[in-house]
């Protein structure tokens, strides 16, 4: 056998959906060198599917509703080495358990950023102009002449704005309310942002109290940690002015959604925009949806064709280059776990 090289072993690659026609284009376009296992559907894998599915697979590429979690990774076995998420948020993924097995994890940050930093906008006008409840109202036949202050709504303009979580969203969504003339932006986040805070002018870091007492609108924009878990709960609501309005364009588990009820149902806060939920999707009876100061859209900030696409295309061309190259192209730095 002298002089012969051992064979490498070829990947095996598992694909928990079918992937808009871009992303699948570039994936078959290369896939000679690996095995690639497409689950042939366009709907969400069954958790005791996924677990059935990864057994003895080398790269994973999911989705965001994949709970990827301890006994997922731990099924799928020692040779699981790389994980790909078609999405920026990595909270259904075990980062703990990959850590502990070296697997490397990449998600696709900056691809949706525009999109969802627009719908953030988008819905805090839908709230604070009330746009949902008047094309309800109109609907009904609640439409009485041209009333003075019927349907009327807090000013963007002037307003403070508290943004927690001043990542590419929350500084994208910054850079926005500049053009509706916001007075100033308050912002808490993990690092400051000196440079970003000289160009805008008008923001400020400072402390979760202070952003809360003096916030016309807060926006959660902060990616779900065991520190945000849960952050929007009664005792922060109540600190939050009787006019505030509250959106979240994050994780739905930031909130505590019976104290958010609880809030806007006592108007201890104005009105809120919710675009993600626990859990989601959310049932359609849940009182939330009673509510005309509450309006929940289905996680659909980054919904927009072109960043939908990228987000696809960006989590194949981690796969393949670390399949080719043994290193994704967008890793997440576990080092800090
Ligand atoms: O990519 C993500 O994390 C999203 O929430 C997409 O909407």
């Amino acid at each position: 056998m002298d002089g012969q090289a051992t064979p490498t072993k070829k990947y095996t690659a598992f694909l928990t959906r079918r992937l808009p026609e871009p992303a699948w284009k570039l994936l078959k376009s290369q896939n000679s060198n690996f095995n690639l296992i497409v689950r042939d559907s366009e709907e969400h894998i069954p958790y005791k599917e996924l677990l059935e599915s990864v057994v003895g697979i080398d790269v994973l590429l999911c989705l965001i509703p994949d709970q990827v979690d301890k006994k997922v990774i731990e099924n799928a076995g020692p040779n699981l080495k790389m994980i790909s998420t078609m999405s920026v948020g990595t909270d259904h993924i075990d980062l703990t358990t990959c850590k502990k097995y070296s697997i490397q994890v990449a998600n696709a940050p900056g691809v949706l950023t525009d999109a969802c930093a627009d719908f953030t906008i988008g819905l805090l006008l839908s709230v604070s102009r009330r746009i949902v409840e008047g094309v309800a109202r109109a609907q009904k036949g609640d439409w009485p002449p041209w009333h003075p202050l019927w349907m009327c709504g807090p000013s963007l303009n002037r307003s403070t704005v508290g943004i927690v979580g001043l990542g590419q969203i929350g500084q994208a969504v910054a850079r926005r309310l500049i053009g509706f003339g916001v007075g100033r932006i308050l912002y808490i986040a993990n690092t400051p942002k000196p440079e970003f805070e000289k160009a805008l002018g008008i923001l400020e870091k400072t402390d979760l109290p202070t952003l809360l007492r003096n916030s016309d609108f807060i926006l959660a924009l902060c990616p779900l940690t065991s520190e945000t878990r849960n952050l929007f709960d009664k005792n922060v609501f109540s600190q939050m002015k009787s006019t505030a309005i509250f959106i979240n364009v994050s994780r739905g588990p930031v909130v505590n959604q019976d104290d958010l009820y609880e809030a806007l149902v006592n108007k201890k806060i104005l009105a809120a925009g919710i675009d993600v939920t626990t859990p989601e999707p959310l049932p359609p009876f849940h009182p939330l949806y009673q509510l005309d100061n509450c309006v929940i859209t289905p996680h659909i900030a980054s919904a927009e064709f072109e960043s939908r696409n990228n987000l696809a295309i960006l989590a194949v061309k981690n796969l393949l280059s670390g399949i080719n190259e043994g290193v994704m192209q967008t890793p997440i730095d576990l080092s800090h776990l």
